[in-house]
């Protein structure tokens, strides 16, 4: 199954530099290559101004990445700040004139002023490089043309990486070359001397991590079931609903008083009946010169316009025993519709109440029960399964053996789960060095080869089961990280992104496969409890929520400004943008969790918030500093 290709987009643009909203062509490009390629990784998204130098580094560094195809939109035209061509072609090794001509012969059909634009394409050790024009309609057309031969230009450009990257391997290895094995690099990789000694992943950016699965997620299967509305609690609704009646459905009091003709103005009233909440119509028309005792809820006698409460009012004659009042002075003269709610002034009729997508919390439950709705439409969760890998897991009840450490991932992921209203499926402990009668000593290799077999059936229980599925552990670049192998080589797994730039969290992995015709989505957290923790909350959490149609998927985040951050220093040393776990208090001042080493999972214990670092914050222009918020603010901190 060949890996997604890798794309990079860069916006030539003097004005769309200076002013960041005014690039089109670039998401327009986005655009087309996710309809033409769904499970594409569009690792690098950047806007240059129109800078021979800039528009050479940029180019470099991301055929450095090992992109597979980059494409610029803009500067290909004949002003004099247009270098595009030059840039391209100063970088490229080899011209590739072929889709140069394809473009322009094409776009010619339209335009002659086509014959004025200039692309340039060419080839960069694995990269292919191509020149768009800068109009988001050239751009859409002239991707048009050559999109068809882009799936064969890559697999000729990495074919040649392959090879290459494993006989690097083997050469500095042993001085037998000749003994690389001529299976696929997969195979290769089962003998620790010749594993990949560079991911063959590239670096992609989170948000456009983010994209790809919200892609995914959003066009899962979507189905519905019924469910009683007591139990819809956290569910998200698959209708909007409408109010089918007036709330209230007949005018009501809002006071306990009387009910009374304003144009009677104040004084002495006859007290005729009582209308108590609960009650029917009055059968009589109340008349000049009388009143009615009224509960508040009740509804308004025929003949009235106004309700005086019983405190604006005073007893004038009443029954000896003082059961019955027989007149009342109104002290104050009331208008016309004091104190009385009128029909559908909570609920207009027909209104739309509460929308689709939402998720059901207790008011909106009560709603539904005010308007008498049973049962209500939800969409279906998926199921899900959670797995931990690596042989030096115990159970949290077991004697540690030397060398053990009790799993706390699943115990995290399930509970973290939960947390959001999503049940799940515990999958246990997979061993991921697994000797059984498949591994084999090479003495050659004076290694043993190793079988994957556990984790291979490990996750084909759980397809059985589950539609998504969390592993946590074996994910980068260790002899027994064998998850990815395993999802590529046994389950024809496409995927979708391995390594992202962000700490912690860099090895997370997200894949998609069929089994027995069904999709099923795997993601594949870091082992290190930290990077577990905070890849569940950034990115399965919205996924699942997207997943069942949620339009609050994303947790909500605030800008706190530098003096806001108390106990720093706020600096990050590393060349990842860093997600510091962080606690924001009410008063948005912000402390840190301490030590953020990736494996202290108390980074994570008393923290509300994800706070956003870029590398070296220190020289960070801005004041501001973004945090995500996946708690209240003011949650209880657990030390
Ligand atoms: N040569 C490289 N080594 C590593 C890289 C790299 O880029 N090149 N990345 C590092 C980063 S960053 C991370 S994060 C970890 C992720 O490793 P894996 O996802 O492969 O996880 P493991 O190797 O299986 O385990 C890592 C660590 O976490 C502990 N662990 C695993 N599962 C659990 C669990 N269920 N409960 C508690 N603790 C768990 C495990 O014992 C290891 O200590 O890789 C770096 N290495
Ligand atoms: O990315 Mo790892 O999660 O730094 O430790
Ligand atoms: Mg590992």
């Amino acid at each position: 199954m060949p890996s997604p290709i890798s794309f990079g987009i860069l916006t030539v643009s003097d004005s769309s530099y200076a002013v960041n909203s005014k690039d089109l062509s670039g998401p327009k490009l986005k655009e087309e290559i996710f309809k033409e390629f769904p499970s594409a990784e569009i690792t690098r998204i950047k806007i240059v101004p129109d800078d021979l130098h800039k528009i050479k580094a940029t180019l470099t560094e991301w055929c450095d990445m090992k992109i597979n195809i980059i494409f610029t939109t803009g500067g290909t035209g004949f002003s004099s700040r247009d270098v595009t061509p030059e840039a391209t072609l100063a970088v490229v090794q080899k011209q590739a004139p072929g889709l140069t001509i394809a473009m322009i012969t094409n776009s010619l059909k339209i335009t002659p002023m086509a014959m004025l634009s200039r692309p340039g394409c060419g080839i960069r050790d694995t990269t292919l490089i191509i020149n768009l024009p800068g109009s988001p309609k050239a751009v859409s057309e002239c991707f048009g043309v050559i999109k068809e031969a882009l799936p064969h230009a890559v697999e000729l450009l990495t074919d040649q990486k392959d090879s290459v990257i494993s006989t690097h391997g083997a050469v500095q290895s042993h001085s037998r070359a000749s003994v690389v094995p001529t299976t696929s690099p997969s195979k290769v990789q089962l003998k620790a001397a010749l594993r990949d000694r560079e991911s063959r992943y590239p670096m992609m950016d989170i948000q456009v991590a983010s994209e790809i699965i919200n892609n995914i997620c959003k066009n899962d299967k979507i189905t519905t079931e019924m469910v009683p509305f007591e139990s819809s609690l956290n569910r998200v609704l698959a209708e909007d609903i409408h109010a089918s009646e007036p709330i209230p459905s007949f005018a009501a009091s809002i006071k306990d008083g009387y009910a009374v003709k304003s144009s009677d103005g104040a004084g002495i009233r006859v007290v005729k009946k009582v209308a108590a909440a609960g009650d029917g119509p009055i059968d009589e028309v109340l008349q000049p010169g009388e009143a009615i005792r009224i509960s508040t809820g009740a509804p308004i006698p025929a003949g009235a316009d106004a309700v005086v409460q019983v405190e604006d009012t005073a007893v004038v004659e009443c029954s000896i025993d003082g059961a019955e009042e027989i007149k009342v002075d109104i002290k104050r003269a009331p208008k016309p519709n004091d104190d009385i709610r009128a029909i559908g002034r909570d609920v207009a009729t027909n209104s739309l109440v509460l929308n689709k997508g939402k998720c059901i919390k207790p008011f909106h439950l009560g709603v539904l029960a005010m308007l008498g709705k049973t049962n209500v439409e939800v969409y279906k969760r998926p199921s899900v399964g959670i797995i931990s890998t690596g042989n030096e897991l115990c159970e949290p009840g077991e004697q540690l053996a030397p060398g053990k450490i009790r799993d706390s991932n699943r115990y995290t992921l399930i509970n973290l789960l939960k947390n959001y209203h999503y049940e799940s499926n515990d999958c246990g402990i997979v061993k991921d060095k697994y000797l059984s009668k498949s591994d084999v000593f090479d003495p050659f290799f004076n290694a043993v080869i190793f079988s994957p077999d556990a984790v291979k059936q490990a996750l084909e229980k759980s397809f059985t089961r589950n539609d998504v599925i969390i592993t946590s552990g074996g994910v980068s670049m260790g002899e027994f990280d064998v998850l990815k192998r395993v999802l590529v080589e046994d389950f024809e797994a496409t995927i979708h992104f391995a390594r992202l730039n962000m700490k912690p969290g860099k090895p997370t992995t997200f894949a998609t496969l069929m089994y027995n015709g069904e999709r099923k989505m795997v993601f594949g957290l870091p082992g290190n409890p930290a990077s577990c923790g905070v890849t569940c909350l950034l990115f399965v959490i919205p996924a699942l929520r997207l997943m069942e149609q949620s339009i609050d998927n994303s947790f909500p985040f605030i800008e706190i400004p530098a003096s806001k951050l108390k106990d720093g220093p706020y600096i990050n040393n590393d060349n990842r943008p860093e997600f510091r776990r962080v606690k924001v208090n009410c008063d948005l001042s912000v402390t840190t969790t301490g030590d953020q080493i990736s494996s202290r999972l108390n980074s994570l214990v008393g923290a509300n918030g994800l706070l956003l670092l870029d590398p070296g914050a220190g020289a960070k222009t801005s004041d501001e500093f973004i945090t995500i918020l996946f708690d209240d603010l003011n949650v209880e901190l657990m030390e």
